[in-house]
């Protein structure tokens, strides 16, 4: 990997091939993207793609100062096509590109651009996956497509692309297949609400009841999978009609019903300042006349000098009173999601501070020592192990600022549990007990690392105590 000119500033270069990163960035739960930034892919800087927005929390600093020219005139959201192979996925993605293009929301990017992907490392795992962007006249649109099954289920399990929604492609020809299922399920357990759904080769398909079938079968699985089945958008199409400029009826048409969709029923993330506050905790300080101060970098959130604060995680669970905010030696007012801040804390003793645990809005999160997890397990060539691993593994979990131990079990109710093998390469929902409890969420992000390398990486699915 090439140093590049312009990078954040605590990424300093050890020589033109390595990156030296501290350890509260290794050990974020986001995804971290550290070396490949985003000239490299092909992205310019001056974008607010997903791509950037992968790099959010960590490199915050960086996003902002390389986003100045972006327009902010209107609101971002990263969305993506996912759905079984060959459906159409990257005809779709140029074909909106290509109709956009037209109106001067984008430019249009070929289906040979988006499909020669470059590769990119989350967290060593290697991501196939092009990022494009568009405009409509209502939203700016950061989308992901990525050219194989594997990539999608990395990709959304790490979030290094994250979605906030996501249009599902389905092939009229063949309706729902096994990978339209098993991004679906995926899609929910990453939290992404609300989807639309392209159906797609209509140009194949001359009786229209086929068509009714598919779509009557599309709100079915969207319901089993908790989606709104009944009020989603379902578009039909033919993506490589829009693309080829012909029957613009089932082509250019059906492309525009469908961005038209997309804004709105796909919703707005909330904003990392919009969210309750939380700062994973660093490090920890005693200063003489003024009490306990715990460092970190405010993950999300804003918090006002004076206002109640929690500290939760490693055993600790309680409310104190933040009375000070301190930014470079500076006292501030405030602290907000991105700056890298010292919290004063009122009447707290530096034994019952820890790295690892978490500041947090009051009620905003909870402890939590058991919960069930989607997993994907690196392969030997991404870094991770050499052999399959069985029921009732350990290795150390990290999840923002914190590390603790975790035995990873099967769900109840696997069949032959005690031998079932999980493999490098696997993606598994297992359930994670903890051997001290930690802040998280369902949609937390978490690696697994053991004797000092990443062998997986997760998201909480759901908690379990
Ligand atoms: N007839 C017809 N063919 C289409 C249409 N859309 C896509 N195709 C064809 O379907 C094939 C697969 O399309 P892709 O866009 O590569 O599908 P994909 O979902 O990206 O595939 P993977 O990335 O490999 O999972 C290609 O040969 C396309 O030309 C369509 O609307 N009509
Ligand atoms: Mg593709």
């Amino acid at each position: 990997m090439k140093a590049r000119a312009r990078r954040p500033c605590y990424l300093k270069p050890a020589s033109s091939r390595t990156f030296i990163v501290p350890r509260h960035v290794v050990h974020q739960a986001r995804p971290l993207i550290v070396s490949p930034l985003p000239s490299r892919s092909g992205l310019r800087l001056g974008t607010c793609t997903p791509y950037l927005t992968a790099l959010k929390a960590p490199l915050r600093g960086y996003a902002e100062a390389a986003s100045v020219k972006f327009s902010r005139a209107k609101p971002h959201m990263n969305i993506g096509t996912i759905g079984h192979v060959d459906h159409g996925k990257t005809t779709l993605t140029a074909a909106i590109t290509k109709v956009l293009s037209n109106r001067g929301g984008a430019k249009f990017t070929g289906y040979a651009e988006i499909d020669k992907a470059p590769e990119e490392k989350a967290r060593g795992i290697t991501i196939n996956s092009a990022h494009v962007e568009y405009e409509t006249d209502c939203r700016h649109y950061g989308h992901i497509d990525c050219p194989g099954h594997a990539d999608y289920i990395k990709n959304m399990i790490t979030g290094a692309a994250q979605m906030d929604g996501a249009i599902i492609v389905v092939s009229a020809t063949d309706g729902q297949m096994p990978q339209t299922r098993e991004h679906l399920l995926l899609a929910r357990q990453v939290g992404i609400k609300r989807l639309v759904v392209f159906i797609n080769k209509v140009d194949q398909i001359s009786d229209p009841e086929m068509l009714e079938l598919v779509d009557m079968e599309m709100r079915d699985l969207l319901s089993t999978y908790n989606f709104d089945g009944e009020n989603t958008p379902i578009v039909m199409g033919s993506a490589l009609a829009a693309l080829e400029s012909r029957d613009p009826e089932i082509g250019e048409q059906k492309i525009t019903e469908l961005i038209k969709a997309c804004d709105e029923w796909l919703e707005l993330p909330a904003r990392d300042l919009e969210k309750p506050f939380l700062m994973p905790v660093e490090d920890v300080f005693s200063i003489s006349g003024r009490g306990t101060v715990a460092t970190g970098r405010v993950e999300r959130g804003i918090a006002t000098k004076g206002a109640e604060v929690e500290v939760v995680g490693l055993g600790a669970h309680f409310k104190t009173t933040l009375t000070g905010v301190e930014m470079f030696h500076k006292e501030l007012d405030r602290g907000e999601a991105g700056d890298n801040m010292g919290a004063l804390l009122r009447g707290v003793k530096r034994e019952q501070m820890k790295r690892g645990q978490v500041i947090i809005a009051p009620g905003s999160m909870k402890p939590i020592t058991k919960f069930q997890a989607q997993i994907y397990v690196l392969t030997k060539d991404e870094g991770g192990r050499f052999n399959p691993f069985m029921s009732n593994y350990r290795p150390q979990l990290f999840i923002r600022t914190a590390d603790v131990t975790v035995a990873l079990t099967w769900p109840e109710g696997i069949p032959d549990a005690a031998e079932k093998m999980v493999m490098p390469g696997d993606n598994v929902e297992m359930v994670c007990d903890l051997v001290h409890d930690v802040a998280a969420e369902v949609g937390s992000r978490f690696t697994l690392r053991e004797g000092g390398k990443t062998i997986g990486t997760g998201i909480v699915t759901k908690i379990l105590a």
